[in-house]
């Protein structure tokens, strides 16, 4: 046990809290800060941690963008750490097949070990913040401990967070305390990196305790705990017991010509076009997108029997390569308002960013680690997985809805993943357990937001593979048993989507980004029984002149081979769905088999 030591700032606290005062002293003993921060997240503090950045060469400020800043990372921590990341259940089961395990006792010790003097030489950094709405009947409470400046600054963006969260806690709200170090402590004198980073990575959770500690990585899944960790690992289990769903999804509002309104939830991994699809312009007169969330929606049945979902989320945390005034006009119009923080994008020299996507490239330009970049290098100047991070508020399309700690009742869920084969571009559900089967064999090509190789196909079940908080065939179980927990005839339609098959030449099939629009539209006219459906195998596509292709510029081969179902790469997909679901044993629901065996039955008759 270490003595009580005195930490200027500790006893600084703007709380009552016991809990709360409690867990940063016992935090502070054991990191040995050179100083505690309580974030009242005004503008003063922004003011003074982004100087402090900028001062230090972390940030550099922006010419062209207000309030905005470039960060570079260390160019190993630029991304998820899927293998270093846990999910520390008492009962390995519950952990189950699709992620890392360890005891959580066994966890506690290797970490806190860690933890013992990593925070020495820095200043930690007390944030509370609330996932979704401070008005909610029980707002969802964090608090991050973290000796990150730029984390907090990134939390200040991401979350709602600093002295109303505090105040609205009082002195007994329960809330999740999430730990983050990265893991440099500094010893006297020592000068600091830019980007501290530790080798040593752990991204830890403890779903039964519904705590979250992270040590080693700088990195926005890593390290900014309100998000994928708290929203989605712990907010999973929160879910599963309490009923309702933590999910990966993008929110949008779209109004059709006639005035009618319908909300729609989608599902893609990481890097497959949530922010674009929820900052969508129609290239379809007539057609109004509005946007709720980018990332994460939390949906649970009002009394009305509708199945409602919320964005916890307060800003945009976004891919930056590939987005453009012409892919994603309204993404461009939130940044050009500024107070953001770009990280390892390319910065120009006249101070502003830039990133591979965005046009003809300027002819030098400061990349992504810092060096000369000319379009004659060999590398890109951005790293594939850089982001902006953004408040929503800015975002000019943000429906009025977003503040409503009620959220907004959804009409359908798309699940979605980037295959270059097999998958239509769209397919409806059959029904629930139909949907719920499409989500549990989602499959994907890897992509950079996650550390490892890209472009392989895994399964990726309801784009929650790396975010599921419990075992992946209770999860599957607890969707199943949702339909029976609300209205069965006021249930989201669900539909399956593919942007991202290409042709024999390797280039797209089909022109995505506002032309998805057209998806849309079949959508509700499908909710609506206007539009229609051919049956097939899998469930059903646009029959042929439903989907609106005028004014299209694409060919009728084209759109054919997009919509296509061949029944051979079907056949093929078969054997990879069976070992998928084997994986779960007996936790796999039947019905899924069932479904699957419908499925060969259907394929094996056509
Ligand atoms: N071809 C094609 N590419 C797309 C489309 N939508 C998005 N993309 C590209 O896919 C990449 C990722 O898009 P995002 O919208 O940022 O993906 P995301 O799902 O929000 O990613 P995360 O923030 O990591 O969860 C970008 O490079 C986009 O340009 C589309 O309809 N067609
Ligand atoms: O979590 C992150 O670092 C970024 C992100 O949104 C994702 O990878 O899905
Ligand atoms: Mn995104």
């Amino acid at each position: 046990m270490s003595a009580p030591v005195t930490v200027p700032g500790l006893d600084q606290a703007p709380t009552a809290h016991p809990k709360l005062l409690a867990w940063v002293r016992e935090v502070a003993e054991l990191t040995r800060p050179d100083r505690v921060v309580w974030c009242d997240g005004s503008e003063g503090e922004w003011r003074r941690i982004t100087d402090e950045l900028v001062d230090k060469q972390v940030l550099v400020r922006l010419r062209q963008k207000p309030n905005s800043f470039w960060a570079r990372t260390d160019p190993s921590d630029v991304a998820r750490v899927e293998e270093r990341t846990f999910i520390c259940s008492a009962d390995e089961a519950d952990a189950g097949p699709t992620n890392n395990w360890m005891a959580p006792a066994e966890m506690k010790q290797v970490m806190t070990e860690l933890y013992d003097g990593s925070m020495r030489g820095r200043t930690m950094y007390v944030v509370p913040f609330c996932m979704g709405p401070l008005t909610a009947e029980q707002p969802m409470f964090g608090v991050e401990l973290t000796d990150s400046p730029y984390v907090v600054a990134s939390m200040r963006i991401m979350t709602r967070m600093g002295a109303d969260v505090l105040d609205r806690m009082g002195a007994d709200a329960s809330f999740v305390p999430c730990l983050h170090s990265v893991g440099a402590p500094l010893a006297p004198g020592q000068d600091d990196v830019a980007w501290p980073c530790s080798d040593t990575k752990y991204i830890s959770h403890f779903p039964d305790s519904r705590e979250i500690w992270s040590y080693g990585s700088g990195y926005g899944g890593n390290s900014l705990l309100g998000k994928k960790c708290f929203s989605l690992r712990i907010a999973s289990v929160m879910g599963r017991d309490e009923g309702w769903l933590a999910e990966h999804m993008l929110i949008l509002k779209l109004t059709g010509p006639s005035g009618q309104v319908k909300y729609v939830a989608a599902a893609f991994p990481s890097a497959c076009g949530k922010t674009n699809l929820a900052m969508l312009e129609p290239t379809i007169p007539g057609w109004k997108v509005e946007t709720l969330g980018d990332d994460i929606a939390w949906m649970r049945f009002g009394a009305d029997g509708r199945l409602y979902a919320v964005n916890p989320e307060f800003g945009l945390f976004g891919v930056a390569p590939g987005t453009d005034w012409k892919t994603n006009p309204n993404a461009m119009r939130t940044l050009a308002k500024g107070n953001s923080v770009f990280t390892n994008v390319a910065m120009t020299d006249d101070g502003d960013v830039w990133w591979e996507g965005m046009g003809e490239p300027p002819a030098h330009l400061t990349d992504w680690k810092g060096r000369d970049w000319t379009p004659d290098s060999d590398e890109p100047s951005s790293h594939p997985n850089s982001r902006f991070c953004t408040p929503i508020e800015q975002c000019p399309i943000l429906a009025d809805e977003y503040a409503d700690p009620r959220g907004v009742p959804i009409d359908a869920i798309l699940f979605g993943g980037r295959r270059k084969t097999t998958i239509p571009l769209v397919t409806e559900a059959r029904d629930w357990t139909h949907g719920v089967y499409l989500g549990a064999t989602l499959s994907s090509e890897t992509t950079a937001a996650a550390a490892g190789k890209v472009g392989v196909v895994r399964r990726d079940p309801m784009a929650m593979l790396p975010f599921i908080g419990y075992n992946a065939g209770d999860y599957f179980a607890h969707w199943i048993g949702m339909a029976k927990a609300g209205d069965a005839a006021k249930l989201p339609r669900i539909f399956y989507v593919n942007w991202f098959r290409r042709g024999d030449d390797g280039r797209f099939l089909w022109p995505g980004f506002g032309e998805n629009a057209r998806v849309l539209k079949w959508v509700v006219e499908r909710i609506e029984g206007t539009a229609a459906a051919v049956e097939t195998p899998i469930g059903r596509v646009p029959a042929p002149g439903s989907l609106d292709v005028e004014g299209l510029d694409l060919t009728a081969e084209d759109l054919a081979l997009a919509l296509r179902v061949d029944a051979d790469e079907w056949r093929a997909e078969v054997p990879q769905v069976v070992e998928w679901f084997e994986r779960f044993g007996d936790k796999l629901p039947s019905v899924l088999w069932a479904e699957l065996d419908g499925l060969k039955a259907r394929l094996d008759a056509a």
